[in-house]
């Protein structure tokens, strides 16, 4: 079977010829089959008429565009005047009053389609509008998608119907408030409740395998926009939930498109002006010969033996650039008129070779002159173009290739040729019964009448096996199964070169001349008026078919893809209000928090620096106080030295120094101590400051303080090298007062006093001695100087030896106090003690401050963040409401378009429509 019938979902009958990869245009061409002839002339049906000419249906398609529009749009088939398309032209002939009856009745029945056809087109227009701003704000917003949950047959949760969830965006946010909100969504059709009850079946049976719903459940929610989502065994609901929210998004842009694409699709098919009508039956039957009738011109080959093997349609020689020619399309190639190698060339005599011969096509398109008038001609009657397809005969190869062929969109009407002899075939059955799911009513042509002697017998048979194949084109059965005699009617005389040169046709019927025979004459007419009616019964059927099968597939997706946007926006309007929600509150909480954040970071930055500077204060002065004490009470005291003796003097000077030395280093020490617990104290305040402003992370704050001075880098008490000299061992100043008492006398003092001390300072002595002389005069110092010179000395040595564990203590400590003092001792170690506890404080002073800053900065950012989610949030929240309020009121001016109350049905017997 050729791929340009059954590989594309093209709708435009008259396009087939249009290139493959051309696009859908926005303004369709003119009707595309074969048009001649003018219309009627009755006042009634030409008023109708001249609304059709200002109302063409297409009034309203265009965006903006008021249905009470008289503008003429972009698509009209009117816009060329001199070509007739679908607009009624004038009659040629006086028309009686039944075809004037027929006539207005079409022109009614178009008004009503045009009027329907300009609401659907008005609403796929607005629809793509709705789906661009939504694939828009799915960009900047992504959507979220619901997923279905499994339905909780608690008692908490009655409803059999499935809840909705947003899932991905919101997943790991169980907090949200809406997570396990429930939504519904109201059934709008029969089949949506019949599919809701199916799946609650369904459910029921997956609950106990599956922890979510199944995808039909998914399904059940969305008709278009359902994720495909086929990811090894995962559920599609978990995939949705594992899912990345940018992941949706973009998998729902993609169905947003694919939709955008098929709503112009089916834009142009509402647009399209033809219908297309498959004629199939029995091989043998006459298909051939009743499609040869209906075109008044024998242009099929007709022959005995069973001949049709390959689909025949029926095209306006118009599209050929007026060329009666037949273009044979090759196997697998797609039909392209413009394209010469997708097909070959022959002339309508040579459309019986190629009909035969089908081993090399399969189908082919036969460009022809309509012979008839707009009034007579069912092809071109001025209300809808037809185009016929005449298929090969049914048998066991054929019958499943015609009911796919039968089963395309494209094709409005099936008409079913059987013969009045033979009647349905056991193919012809199975076609049927194929058939009927597709196509609720088959338009019957009983053909072959004439050979009928008995005729009510057939009918009553034919009716009888029509009732068991299909019920409800019994039902109708007055509007569509007729016996005709399709060989009976008269050829129109075909044009120079036709394939029937003489144009007289079949109209024999059996070679009787009806001018000879009045009887025959009558009966002639009979079966041409059995045609006729025929014909009107099969255009009022197509036009019928055509609203069904043009306007009723956009108006199903129109209500299906208003119905997901509902559905979607009425999840994505809820999570936005509870995003906005959640997002106002936290700014609540965040606002204050950064406020009091920034104030405590100056605080606390103030405090610690204040704890930190009293803290290495004390520190300082305490051990400034402590050392200096230490130091200048060095002398004092017990150091734990017993003294040795006058001879190991020296020695015991050594140990005395080193005692000294020791207390002070030990006074360093305990000034460590004290640091050591003045920084333990600082760093809990700095501690609590942490856990008071930044929480927990401030309680595994250690502290060890015995690393603390470790390594001693100070000046050691130690270190401190102080000579002992002999001098160190006299205390000079209680010696002098011990001398007065001694000696009683000033001279004896001063006598003692200079020898005394140049005996003990050694050198020039002799001097001295002289000068003594010469002051005291030789006389008086014969008698003094000896004894008193051996009394001082010998009291004085005495002093000072009995005095050594007494005076050379502090001797020492002076000498220590000033050598460290020239160090700087005190002031050096205090320093140092102090520096260390700053240091330790700093730490986690720093820590905190950065702690702090960082603190800042997060909740700066974090309401930066929530900021622009609210934002986002508000944005989203209209848009999506004003999305649902949109979608619902489209989905209810569709459920409006009643497609199944129209005139025409009420004209026809008040056939409803399949
Ligand atoms: N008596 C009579 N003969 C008819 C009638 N219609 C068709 N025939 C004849 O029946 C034969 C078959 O007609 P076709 O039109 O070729 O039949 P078909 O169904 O197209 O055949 P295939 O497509 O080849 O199966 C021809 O010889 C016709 O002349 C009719 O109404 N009455």
């Amino acid at each position: 079977m050729s791929q340009d019938y059954f590989s594309k979902g093209k709708s435009a009958a008259g396009r087939n010829d249009e290139p493959q990869n051309t696009p859908p245009p926005s303004t369709p061409s003119r009707p595309a089959y074969m048009t001649v002839g003018s219309g009627s002339t009755s006042n009634y049906a030409t008023h109708l008429r001249s609304l059709l000419d200002t109302d063409s249906g297409y009034g309203g398609s265009i965006i903006g565009d008021e249905p009470s529009s008289s503008k003429r749009p972009l698509g009209s088939p009117r816009t060329d005047p001199t070509l007739s398309g679908d607009m009624p032209l004038q009659r040629q002939s006086t028309s009686s009053p039944e075809s004037d009856h027929h006539s207005q009745a079409a022109a009614v029945h178009q008004l009503w389609y045009n009027s329907h056809r300009a609401a659907l087109n008005r609403s796929i227009s607005k629809v793509v509008d709705l789906l661009k701003t939504l694939q828009e704000m799915n960009v900047t917003w992504p959507a979220h998608y619901p997923s279905v949950q499994r339905a909780d047959t608690s008692a908490d949760h009655p409803s059999s119907r499935p809840g909705l969830q947003h899932a991905a965006s919101m997943a790991g946010d169980p907090s949200s408030p809406h997570h396990s909100r429930q939504l519904r969504r109201s059934m709008t059709t029969v089949e949506d409740y019949e599919a809701a009850e199916s799946s609650k079946d369904a459910d029921n049976k997956n609950a106990a395998e599956s922890p979510r719903l199944v995808t039909q459940q998914i399904a059940q929610e969305f008709s278009v926009l359902k994720l495909d989502l086929k990811l090894g065994a995962l559920h599609q609901a978990e995939l949705v939930h594992s899912l990345e929210k940018s992941s949706i998004a973009s998998l729902l842009d993609g169905k947003i498109s694919s939709s955008i694409k098929h709503l112009l699709l089916l834009r142009e098919r509402i647009e399209d002006t033809s219908s297309k009508v498959l004629v199939t039956g029995d091989l043998n039957a006459g298909k051939s010969t009743f499609c040869n009738a209906l075109l008044r011109r024998k242009v099929l080959p007709e022959d005995q033996q069973p001949c049709t093997s390959i689909f025949c349609e029926v095209l306006d020689a118009r599209d050929n650039a007026g060329v009666e020619e037949v273009h044979a399309v090759h196997k697998n190639a797609i039909y392209n008129r413009h394209d010469e190698s997708s097909y070959d060339v022959f002339s309508l005599q040579e459309l019986e070779k190629i009909v035969l011969d089908n081993a090399t096509y399969i189908q082919c398109k036969v460009y022809i002159k309509d012979v008839r008038t707009i009034d007579e001609s069912l092809l071109n009657n001025g209300v809808v173009d037809i185009a016929l397809i005449d298929a090969p005969g049914l048998n066991s190869d054929t019958t499943k290739t015609t009911a796919v062929f039968a089963r395309q969109e494209e094709i409005d009407v099936v008409v079913f040729v059987v013969s009045a002899a033979n009647h349905f075939t056991q193919s012809a059955k199975e076609f049927i019964w194929a058939a009927a799911s597709e196509k609720a009513y088959i338009f019957m042509v009983v053909n072959g009448y004439d050979l009928i002697r008995d005729k009510e017998r057939c009918q009553k048979l034919i009716l009888d096996q029509v009732y068991g194949l299909s019920p409800r084109t019994f039902k109708e059965s007055t509007e569509l199964v007729h016996f005709v005699s399709s060989n009976a009617i008269p050829m129109a005389p075909s044009p120079p070169g036709g394939p029937d040169g003489g144009g007289s046709g079949s109209s024999s019927g059996g070679g009787d001349d009806p001018n000879d025979d009045p009887k025959g004459k009558g009966k002639e007419k009979e079966k041409v008026r059995d045609f006729e009616k025929l014909e009107q019964s099969l255009r009022r059927f197509v036009l019928e078919k055509r609203a069904r099968s043009k306007l009723a597939p956009a108006r199903t997706y129109l209500l299906n893809i208003l119905n997901d946007v509902n559905v979607l926006a009425t999840v994505n309007s809820d999570v936005a209000q509870s995003e906005l929600d959640r997002v106002s509150k936290d700014l609540e909480e965040i606002e204050p928090q950064l406020e009091s954040s920034r104030k405590a970071k100056a605080a606390v930055s103030d405090d610690v620096d204040k704890t930190i500077e009293e803290t290495c204060k004390d520190v300082y002065d305490h051990s400034r106080n402590t050392l200096n004490s230490t130091i200048a009470r060095a002398g004092e005291g017990n150091l734990g030295v017993p003294y040795p003796g006058l001879f190991s003097a020296f020695e015991y000077a050594e140990e005395i120094k080193e005692a000294m030395l020791s207390q002070i280093s030990a006074s360093v020490s305990s000034c460590e101590d004290y640091a050591r617990t003045k920084a333990v104290g600082g760093v809990n305040v700095i501690k609590q400051l942490g856990i008071m402003h930044l929480g927990n992370e401030y309680h595994d704050l250690n502290f060890r303080p015995e690393v603390m001075f470790r390594r001693r880098r100070d000046l050691s008490a130690k270190q401190v090298d102080v000579p002992t000299e002999l001098w160190d061992f006299v205390d000079w100043s209680t010696l002098m007062q011990r001398q007065e008492k001694v000696a009683g006398t000033g001279m004896a003092l001063t006598v003692a006093t200079a020898i005394g001390g140049r005996i003990v300072g050694g050198m020039g002595w002799m001097d001295h001695t002289l000068n003594a002389v010469k002051i005291i005069g030789n006389d008086n110092l014969r008698k003094l100087i000896v004894p008193g010179l051996v009394l001082a000395v010998v009291s004085a040595a005495a002093y000072v030896v009995q005095q050594i564990p007494h005076s050379l203590p502090h001797r020492l400590s002076e000498k220590i106090s000033k050598q460290l003092a020239t160090m700087d001792y005190v002031h050096a170690n205090s320093t140092r003690i102090s520096s260390s506890v700053n240091k330790v404080l700093r730490f986690p002073a720093d820590n905190l401050r950065v702690g702090l800053a960082r603190s800042v900065d997060q909740l700066g950012a974090r309401r930066e963040e929530t900021l622009k989610v609210r934002g986002e949030s508000e944005v989203a929240l209209k848009y999506f409401g004003n999305l649902v309020r949109e979608s619902g009121h489209q989905r209810s001016m569709v459920e409006d378009i009643d497609l199944d109350a129209h005139p025409q049905a009420q004209g026809a017997g008040g056939m409803s429509i399949a």
